[in-house]
């Protein structure tokens, strides 16, 4: 088979190829080689090699040959974009040099192969969008990780959008199919604008109610030992009282006490961990071990609050000493008596918090709020309206039982503004849970770069101050309270920036250093992403001081920076670019086009942005310390809000305020 053999068989399948292709025919010598010039309509060459196929807007029918085609085994691209042909998609997989693939505005139907990308790791282009594909999204697209374009919109894809985790992908839409559950979270990035018309998509980024937690099987009692609280009372919320007080009142209703609180706590842990770790049968877990019946044993001659559930009783013989206590599936971790209640299903570890146990958690409706590098995260609103965030932890087997208890207490005394403070954790060896109030607007990750919605046009030049000046002083804070740490935040980004109602900062997931595996640690931690830790893997405070400026030149600029992702190519390097720009005094035109078109560039933007650059120089000890820099945003906030009194606006006070060296606030500072 020659090339124009192969050419005029796959013209062959085309039913109307006339007059557009009639310059394929080989009856004359001038015309018997496709690459010769003239050459043959829609055919590339390369020093006489056919490299591609242009064969769109041709209005040409019936089908691809595929046989044909794998003629040319190093084919780079193909283009019939805006025909009508039909049929099943051809099988691609066989031309595994192509880069781009064009079938957009067909009539191509039916299912696609699930395993058709498999082969295909060249590809960087494929656009099938406008046609009548059914069926789920084949998976093996994550397979063609070179992916920077991928259309689909316009089709009857059916089923979950497979989590496709295609780094470099640029250029994406799905709307206008009939996809179903929850948006995967690599592909949030994209905005609702690339999943709109999938009416039965659910969660982050679409505008609808987040996505339901699938409810779980009956679950079955297991030897499971619940350890209370081991030094405080703990009021229960008023609904649940009543149906807990006959079960912790006597003995004779103990058996009966212990299926119904361990039903429960299974019931929490299936709602909070999904039915994965519930298929899982629970080994008996370290909680059950003699040590963990010791330290209840202890708690009771202590006089402590203690509710036990186990196979083997132990001797409670106080239970109805330390008048006032009661006893519940729940601790409040209030110092001072180191990790022995650790072994509590849920330890509460914030005492400015009112306490809250398994049942009012138990009760609540919950929502899968989206996965993360290090987990996922559930809401459930308990009795009384309280949202919590509950956040199923991976990779954070560093530390047993007793340290962790440590940290977690060390974080449930934090007390800043600008910093999420866990309200209870729970721990197992096999599972780790730590709850946290519930911050609605979410992430500033996914307002800056998610919907584009109300939230993000909110966001002009002093909402943006705003938000770096709290990003900033919870950070301060942190250096201040975490000093001894390797590095206080360790995973400071966008993704771990809460936006509470009024637009404040909330600063989320840090200290997790001490706490995560080292071997994963580099992958999962955004501090790892500094020059010094790519180059000498060493990070310090200062590469929290790097992710801030990422951070603080993300929220200027309002680009998403390739910082965050693991190859490059994707998105905005904004260190590279802010530098270049003010090697080139074109800093003006970084900022925001959404800030400028409500204020002029100002001074102040231009000297934030230099405080972003100064945080990201590559040399650690060139950046400013976390507190330096803080000091920084705030002199420029100062500045800002002595204009705005100049000119009429709010108060100076209002927006004035400094950082102490503990990190608080001083408001109306503006020293
Ligand atoms: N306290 C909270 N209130 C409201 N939404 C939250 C809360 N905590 C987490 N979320 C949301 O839940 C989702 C998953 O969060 P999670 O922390 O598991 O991952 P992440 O922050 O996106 O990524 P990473 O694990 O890399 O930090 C995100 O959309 C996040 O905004």
């Amino acid at each position: 088979l020659t090339d124009a053999d192969a050419l005029l068989l796959l013209k062959s399948s085309f039913q109307n190829p006339e007059p557009s292709l009639s310059s394929w025919f080989t009856g004359s010598p001038n015309s018997s080689s496709p690459c010769a010039l003239p050459r043959w309509t829609g055919v590339l060459c390369f020093n006489g090699i056919i490299t591609g196929l242009r064969l769109g807007h041709l209005n040409l029918t019936g089908t691809i040959n595929i046989q044909a085609l794998t003629h040319f085994p190093s084919i780079r691209s193909i283009s019939f974009v805006n025909n009508s042909l039909s049929g099943p998609i051809p099988d691609f997989s066989r031309l595994d040099a192509l880069k781009s693939l064009y079938l957009s505005h067909n009539r191509f139907s039916g299912p696609i192969p699930l395993n058709l990308f498999s082969t295909l790791d060249h590809l960087k282009k494929l656009w099938i969008n406008d046609n009548d594909f059914s069926g789920p999204v084949p998976f093996s697209l994550s397979k063609a990780k070179s992916l920077l374009e991928l259309h689909i919109e316009d089709n009857g894809f059916s089923g979950e959008m497979p989590d496709l985790k295609l780094p470099l992908l640029q250029s994406f839409n799905a709307s206008n199919n009939e996809l179903s559950g929850p948006v995967p979270v690599s592909l949030v990035r994209f905005g609702w604008s690339a999943f709109e018309g999938n009416e039965r998509l659910c969660g982050p980024p679409m505008p609808g109610p987040a996505c339901p937690v699938p409810t779980p099987a009956p679950a079955p009692v297991p030897k499971e030992e619940i350890i209370a609280p081991k030094e405080e009372i703990i009021a229960p919320a008023p609904k649940v009282m009543p149906k807990l007080r006959p079960f912790v009142a006597g003995g004779a209703n103990r058996g009966h006490f212990v299926g119904i609180v361990v039903g429960l706590v299974l019931v929490l842990v299936l709602l909070a961990i999904g039915f994965a770790a519930v298929k899982r049968r629970r080994k008996v877990s370290d909680l059950e071990s003699a040590g963990g019946r010791k330290a209840a044993a202890f708690d009771m001659e202590k006089g402590a609050v203690t509710a036990v559930a186990a196979a083997s009783p132990v001797n409670d013989g106080n239970e109805h000493g330390s008048s006032g206590h009661k006893r519940y599936g729940l601790a409040r971790g209030s110092g001072g008596g180191g990790g022995g209640s650790s072994g509590a299903v849920l330890v509460m570890v914030n005492s400015q918090r009112e306490a809250f146990g398994l049942p009012d958690l138990m009760k609540s409706a919950a929502e899968v709020l989206g996965n993360g590098t290090l987990g996922s995260a559930y809401k459930a609103i308990m009795a009384g309206g309280h949202a919590v965030a509950v956040k199923r932890m991976r990779e954070l087997s560093r530390l047993n039982k007793e340290l962790f208890d440590g940290e977690m207490r060390r974080f449930g005394r934090l007390n800043h503004p600008n910093v999420l403070t866990p309200l209870a954790y729970h721990f197992r060896k096999e599972e780790k849970l730590i709850v946290y109030d519930y911050v609605p607007k979410g992430s500033l990750l996914y307002i800056l770069h998610g919907d584009r919605g109300a939230d993000h046009a909110a966001l002009d030049w002093p909402t943006r101050l705003k938000i770096v000046l709290g990003i900033a002083r919870g950070m301060a804070y942190l250096h201040a309270e975490l000093v001894s740490y390797e590095v206080p935040h360790g995973n400071l980004k966008t993704a771990n920036v809460l936006i509470s109602p009024t637009f404040d900062p909330l600063i989320a997931d840090y200290g997790l250093i001490a706490l995560v595996n080292p071997d994963v640690a580099p992958t999962v931690l955004f501090s790892f992403k500094s020059p010094e830790a790519q180059h000498l893997r060493h990070v310090s405070p200062k590469s929290d001081v790097f992710c801030f400026g990422v951070v603080l030149l993300e929220i200027l600029t309002g680009k998403f920076p390739s910082q965050y992702l693991n190859n490059t190519k994707g998105g905005t390097d904004v260190v590279q670019w802010t530098a270049s720009a003010i090697s080139d005094h074109r800093e003006a035109e970084l900022i925001d086009p959404v800030i400028t078109a409500k204020a002029a560039p100002t001074m102040e933007m231009v000297r934030l942005l230099r405080v972003g650059a100064a945080c990201t120089q590559v040399s650690p000890d060139e950046r400013p310390e976390m507190k330096e820099a803080a000091e920084l945003v705030e002199e420029i906030a100062v500045a800002v809000a002595g204009a705005s009194v100049g000119a009429g606006g709010s108060s100076r006070e209002e927006a004035a305020g400094s950082v102490g060296t503990d990190g608080s606030l001083h408001a109306g500072s503006s020293s």
